[in-house]
């Protein structure tokens, strides 16, 4: 675990960049730093590594206070990923993945071949391995500087906008290569990012900063959406709160019925179509076991007479969910809060308590910080 207490970074001019920042970054978990330039994300990164050093408060790891670690010691437990990855450019590849084991005085062979593995880890061809940076795609280049920062196994990473060079397809597949290999490794994770999709995406926790280094808000996504603190975490947000809240919420307590014959199916049981006057209508499947109450809500828009399918792993129908099912789970996740009401003469203001300085047992991000569902797909 990662713990800042009352962390304040006042840079030689005079500029607080962070200002008495207390947050815990949970082991195992990925916790994101969000929130507009200049708000601070990149200083109280780097002062968990000692790039930069605080000037108040102070950061434990596992309990012990970072400034009484020398950096040296303190960095080789510490991963270190950064935008454009940051990799030696007259370096191979394979050496460059190799970094750090050379430098802990492993010998060549035995680093390299450690790099190897970790290019495989990192889904990049081995072939790649004998290449200069400037010989890959931006994409590929990231996935090296994971491979790298991952290299002496370190239980911590610390990664800094590291997928905001490459194009959004490329970032996407980036972030889910991430969710892969960490719901294998369990690092204890520190991710900065400007991009609040990303941090809902990739956050067990995501702490909101504010311009000037201080917390908006600490939650797990599902509450982050369904419950902001204050009106900056809500315009930050942005739209479709609702809306993407449902991605992490399970469908499978969505009641299903036994599939009406008008489903036409094929011989193994897979859906063909809602039989139509003229022929074949529209359909949309869920996987209840693995999806989302948007999938679920997605199957529904699709389909002809808003009906979602409902399939097995195989794709095989296994029943239907009429939207009134789909509309009993929407209303038990319904917005649990209350906001002020100006007409109330005894209303004090401001919104109930709403326990956002941490995921609710509702926060079924919450429960699962190391992404095996798939609440974040
Ligand atoms: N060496 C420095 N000296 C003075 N001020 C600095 C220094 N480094 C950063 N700052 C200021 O501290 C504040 C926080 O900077 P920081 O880089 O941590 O923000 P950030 O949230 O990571 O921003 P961005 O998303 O734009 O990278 C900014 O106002 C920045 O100008």
């Amino acid at each position: 675990m990662i713990t800042f207490e009352g962390v304040t970074k006042r840079y030689a001019d005079g500029t607080v960049a962070v200002d008495d920042l207390s947050l815990e970054a949970p082991t195992g978990a990925i916790t994101v730093f969000v929130g507009p330039s200049g708000c601070g994300k990149t200083t109280s990164l780097r002062m968990i590594n000692r790039m930069i050093d605080a000037t108040g408060g102070r950061i434990l790891l596992d309990g012990q206070d970072v400034r009484e670690i020398d950096p040296p010691t303190l960095r080789r437990g510490i991963g270190y990923v950064i935008q454009q990855a940051g990799l030696f450019p007259h370096r191979k590849i394979v050496d460059n993945v190799a970094t750090v084991p050379y430098l802990l005085g492993w010998d060549r062979k035995r680093a390299r071949a450690r790099a190897m593995e970790l290019l495989e880890l990192v889904g990049l061809d081995s072939e790649l391995a004998g290449r200069y940076p400037f010989q890959l795609s931006g994409g590929q280049q990231q996935r090296v500087g994971v491979a790298r920062a991952l290299a002496a196994d370190p239980p911590v990473l610390l990664m800094d906008e590291p997928f905001s060079a490459v194009d959004p397809i490329v970032r996407a597949s980036l972030q889910d290569e991430l969710l892969r290999l960490q719901s294998d490794l369990q690092k204890t994770i520190v991710f900065v990012t400007h991009d609040i999709d990303e941090a809902i995406k990739l956050g067990d926790m995501v702490a909101v900063l504010r311009v000037g280094g201080r917390l908006a808000q600490m939650a797990g996504p599902a509450t982050l959406l369904s419950e902001p603190a204050d009106d900056f975490v809500r315009e930050f947000l942005g739209r479709d709160r609702g809306i993407r809240r449902l991605s992490f919420i399970p469908a499978k307590d969505v009641r299903l019925v036994t599939a009406p014959a008008d489903l036409v199916v094929d011989a193994s049981g897979r859906p063909l179509g809602w039989r139509g006057d003229g022929g074949l209508l529209p359909y949309g499947t869920f996987n209840p076991e693995r999806d989302s109450l948007r999938a679920a809500l997605d199957a529904a828009l699709l389909a002809a007479n808003g009906t979602a399918v409902a399939v097995d792993e195989d794709g095989r129908v296994i029943g239907v969910a009429p939207r009134e099912a789909l509309d009993e789970v929407l209303g038990q996740y319904a917005a649990r809060y209350t906001v002020p009401d100006p007409e109330d003469p005894y209303e004090e203001g401001g919104h109930q308590d709403t326990g956002h300085q941490g995921a609710g047992p509702e926060d079924p991000a919450h429960e699962d910080p190391a992404h095996g569902e798939d609440p974040h797909g």
